[in-house]
């Protein structure tokens, strides 16, 4: 059976909300919805492939429609297929997009490439006929997992919130069924952030963890400043303290900060990964890797990120993705990830679960639902249908 891609369509959509972090507001953010239409039918359907980018960048119709679309478009349609020829190859896919492009610097182009490889993962593995985190523990030749660590993300800033406010909103992550709630700090002064923390920490007691994201805000000083507040508190970790690229001060910091220290979400490629690793003074042991394929050239490359964890000594089950998405729950599932973020009140409907998904005790457990399992969400897949089906 041979089969084509026939069209590959993008749309770029708001996922704008009044929140902030220390570093972005995000009432003007934008996210890529793209579809990979395949001339494949399955159970008397179209297989689609469907994906989009995570929140904190802004979607890339530009790149996508001016330059990776065409490559994928214009190839000998037997170029991407696997060596069977019934099925995609995702890893071909890639190197076409990739043609002529320099290595380094990687920009915002990882966004635009991993964008369109969460569409063609989630043919490929339609056309497969399996949830993509079975076809991945299968390829590996390991046990998937459908059990999932997953840990609600938001305590953003927000005109008008008070402690109060965010108290309710970590309760309400509690009646949720997580065990681990993330807040934002580094937007307000070192006084007022300790606030909110003791705040939320008497919110939740017992219950639950708190971790804290600072969104690379920080010089070194007031990085330091802050580790020597925070640990005194029982945190789940210190997020991105620094500069993503800063892998000295990552490094140093990790001396005033004995708890778990977690960063990456802007790091994306396999070898900024690396010098994470290798310069950034991160503890295999404690600490946590939270690059999200969705934003740094796909699974295609976070397959060499896991490659480049393994040669350094990590675990996968060292990283909890940034993002929110399926995408990262599948592989999570499939390759024996730590987990992955949630927002369980932001950037909908792109984020979260399908809808027959519970949070129960900090974990979910993924239905088993062709490809990356959209069609399992309502919300989401209506907005998907309306791009190319
Ligand atoms: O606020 C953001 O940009 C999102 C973020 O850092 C996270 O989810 O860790
Ligand atoms: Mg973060």
């Amino acid at each position: 059976m041979s089969m084509r891609i026939i069209d590959v369509r993008e749309i770029t959509q708001p996922i704008a909300s009044p929140i902030r972090n220390a570093y972005i507001d995000f009432t003007k953010m934008t996210t890529s919805l793209v579809a990979v239409v395949t001339d494949v039918v399955r159970d008397g359907r179209r297989v689609v492939g469907y994906g989009f980018n995570s929140n904190g960048r802004y979607g890339q119709g530009g790149l996508i429609r001016e330059r990776f679309r065409d490559r994928i478009l214009e190839a000998a349609p037997d170029s991407l297929l696997d060596e069977s020829g019934d099925n995609l190859d995702p890893h071909k896919i890639w190197a076409t997009m990739m043609k002529n492009e320099k290595p380094g610097g990687h920009g915002e182009r990882s966004v635009a490439v991993g964008t369109l490889d969460m569409a063609i993962w989630d043919a490929t593995a339609k056309i497969a006929g399996k949830p993509l985190f079975r076809l991945l523990a299968e390829r590996k030749g390991r046990e998937a997992d459908p059990r999932v660590f997953v840990y609600a993300a938001g305590g953003y800033y927000y005109p008008g919130k008070d402690d109060g406010a965010l108290r309710a909103e970590m309760r309400s992550y509690l009646d949720r069924g997580y065990t681990v709630v993330k807040m934002k700090i580094g937007g307000a002064s070192i006084a007022e952030d300790q606030r909110r923390i003791e705040a939320v920490l008497a919110e939740i007691g017992s219950q639950a963890q708190l971790a804290v994201d600072a969104n690379g805000r920080f010089d070194l000083e007031t990085a330091i400043a802050y580790a020597k507040m925070l640990r005194q508190y029982p945190l789940f970790w210190y997020e991105e303290a620094g500069d993503p690229l800063d892998y000295a001060l990552q490094a140093a910091l990790s001396e005033f900060y004995p708890g778990p220290m977690a960063t990456g979400e802007n790091l994306f490629s396999h070898q900024d990964a690396r010098n994470l690793l290798r310069y950034g003074g991160m503890r295999p042991d404690r600490d946590w890797l939270q690059f999200d394929c969705a934003l740094s050239y796909g699974l295609v490359e976070y397959l060499r990120t896991l490659d480049a964890l393994e040669q350094c000594g990590w675990s996968p089950s060292r990283c909890i993705p940034h993002g929110g998405h399926q995408m990262s729950l599948n592989i999570a599932a499939g390759l024996g990830l730590g987990g992955n973020e949630s927002y369980p009140d932001l950037f909908q409907p792109y984020g979260g679960f399908p809808d027959s998904v519970r949070v129960e005790n900090g974990h979910i457990v993924m239905p088993e639902l062709p490809g990356i399992g959209f069609e399992g969400k309502s919300d989401l897949i209506k907005v998907m249908r309306e791009l190319a089906e």
